[in-house]
């Protein structure tokens, strides 16, 4: 019953590696003691034992198999999706923050929203909605918070920064709301909630035991979980108002909107009906942490990139000025398809930033049966597994030896086009059927921003940094990212 490689009671997995752990608890304290810096912890794991699966067995965590093998990735995400689904552990450590949400459905209820949304996602709103929504916001936050940090010789949180211009611009397209966020000082108090929501779920997932702990452990605690109950009630609020205002603006006849909560106002869910004040809050919610979040997170760690890497960006820069003028900037339509056509290293900017810091820097399934991967390793029904994007990119047996250094030419043909990898070598935006609704929107906001930020802005790293992630359900900044700027 005492094993040192898993915790009491558990199953031995014979064909699996693990690390060395404690009888008992398993890999507990080694995970207790690595909790801020988790995806390294994986990461050293992989190279420790020299595997690219392994097992893991840790008192107050379901039992977990771990990956960063592109082929089983794959499997899990596409060649066998039917089998692997969001698990029970899973919903019950999102269900308060996400509810229903696409983020936590499957089956019948997953389908219903995905058909629903992807109408929006379609080639006409891109090159003629989208691209003035994210220019209109970059257009505000360029003179009023950029020129003035540039006049004034004041270091921003760039990070804080990008949150704002995602979810402005985010709110606008999807929901039809002015948000102004941009327009304020500080962090807006929908947005501290969000965060701190998110980190307490993220917390669920990895403590099984959350329903006893949660409450005790955020009063002795309270600068390390968060208050959960307080940061829900804010959050709750914000999304029942986007949606008592837009369900007013219907009714006085403002039925034209075509955004993502106008769409689903008007579509009936799987039952027929039309969808209550609950169903409506966890789309909008579950939509604002795709929208906002990610997006946010890569724009930050790119610019990180970038101050701390002058040679890419100089090769960056020479892209922008090749292609990009003040007459295409005031062209959406023209701007979008400059984009999508000519401005290659600026993507390859973009994916090798999400090679190393990929929004999603975790993600897990549940197999409903017994089934074997694609590198031999036995998977039994009732199994969590867990592919670690993060250990993934930093890994030498996936992308060779140059695996930790940030370069962009890696996504670069030898006819200068975009190289396409897998989506089990690469699966930042997921594959198959549940893959990210959002990755072209997402890629067109962030090279909008990337192309005027860097062709109009010199940024400068402000020194004595602690730069490092925070762990929570995506990769946002621990301590934000402090930026000087001067206009070039
Ligand atoms: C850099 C930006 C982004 C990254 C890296 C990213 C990545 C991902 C990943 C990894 C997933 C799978 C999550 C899961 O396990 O369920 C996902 C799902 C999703 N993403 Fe994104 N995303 C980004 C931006 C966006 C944006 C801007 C939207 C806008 C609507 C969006 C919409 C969605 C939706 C709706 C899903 C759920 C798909 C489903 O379950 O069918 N994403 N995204």
């Amino acid at each position: 019953m005492i094993y040192k490689d898993r915790v009491v009671f558990a199953e031995k997995r014979a064909d699996l590696k693990a690390p060395s752990a404690w009888p008992l608890i398993g890999t507990f304290p080694l995970l207790a003691h690595w909790v801020n810096h988790i995806h390294e912890a994986f990461t050293i794991g992989f190279n420790e034992l020299d595997k690219s699966t392994y097992s893991l067995s840790a008192f107050c965590i379901p039992h977990m198999i771990i990956t960063i093998h592109p082929a089983n990735v794959e499997h899990i995400l596409k060649n066998n999706f039917e089998n692997y689904i969001k698990g029970p552990n899973f919903s019950a450590a999102m269900d308060d923050l996400f509810g229903h949400g696409i983020f936590n459905a499957n089956g019948e209820e997953w389908k219903f929203q995905r058909k629903t949304a992807s109408h929006v996602f379609n080639v006409k709103n891109f090159r003629d909605q989208f691209t003035d929504v994210f220019m209109e916001e970059m257009q505000y936050m360029s003179t009023h918070v950029l020129d003035k940090a540039a006049e004034q010789n004041r270091v921003i949180d760039f990070h804080d920064l990008m949150y704002k211009f995602t979810l402005d611009s985010f709110i606008l397209l999807g929901f039809g709301v002015h948000l102004n966020s941009l327009h304020q000082e500080g962090k807006v108090p929908f947005a501290t909630a969000f965060d701190e929501a998110q980190k307490g779920t993220f917390f669920r997932m990895i403590n099984q035991f959350w329903p006893t702990t949660e409450r005790p452990a955020s009063l002795i605690l309270p600068w390390i979980l968060p208050d959960m109950k307080a940061g829900l009630k804010v959050v709750d609020d914000y999304a029942r108002e986007v949606t008592e205002k837009r369900r007013a603006e219907m009714a006085n006849g403002q039925t034209e909107a075509k955004d993502l909560l106008s769409r689903f106002m008007k579509a009936s869910n799987a039952k027929g009906e039309p969808l209550s004040n609950d169903e409506l809050r966890d789309i909008v919610l579950n939509f604002v942490i795709a929208g906002r979040d990610t997006t946010a997170q890569a724009l930050s760690w790119c610019f990180y990139m970038l101050t701390t890497h002058p040679r890419v960006e100089r090769v960056l820069l020479q892209e922008i000025t090749e292609n990009i003028t003040d007459e295409l900037l005031a062209d959406s339509s023209a701007l979008y398809e400059v984009i999508k056509n000519k401005m290659n290293y600026a993507h390859a900017v973009f994916y090798e930033t999400l090679r190393l810091y990929p929004s999603v820097p975790l993600n897990q399934k549940y197999a409903l049966k017994d089934d074997i991967w694609p590198d031999g390793t036995h998977i039994k029904k009732g199994d969590y597994v867990v592919w670690s994007p993060y250990a993934q990119g930093r890994s030498e047996k996936v992308w060779g030896l140059d695996a930790k250094h940030f370069r962009p030419e890696r996504w670069i043909s030898e006819n200068g086009d975009i190289k396409r990898e897998s989506q089990g070598k690469w699966p930042a935006f997921h594959s198959g059927p549940r893959t990210c609704l959002g990755q072209h929107l997402a890629t067109l906001e962030a090279l909008v921003a990337i192309i005027c930020m860097v062709r109009k802005y010199k940024f400068t790293l402000s020194p004595g940094q602690d730069i490092h992630y925070q762990i929570s359900l995506t990769l946002p900044m621990k301590n934000g990212l402090k930026l000087s700027v001067e206009k070039r």
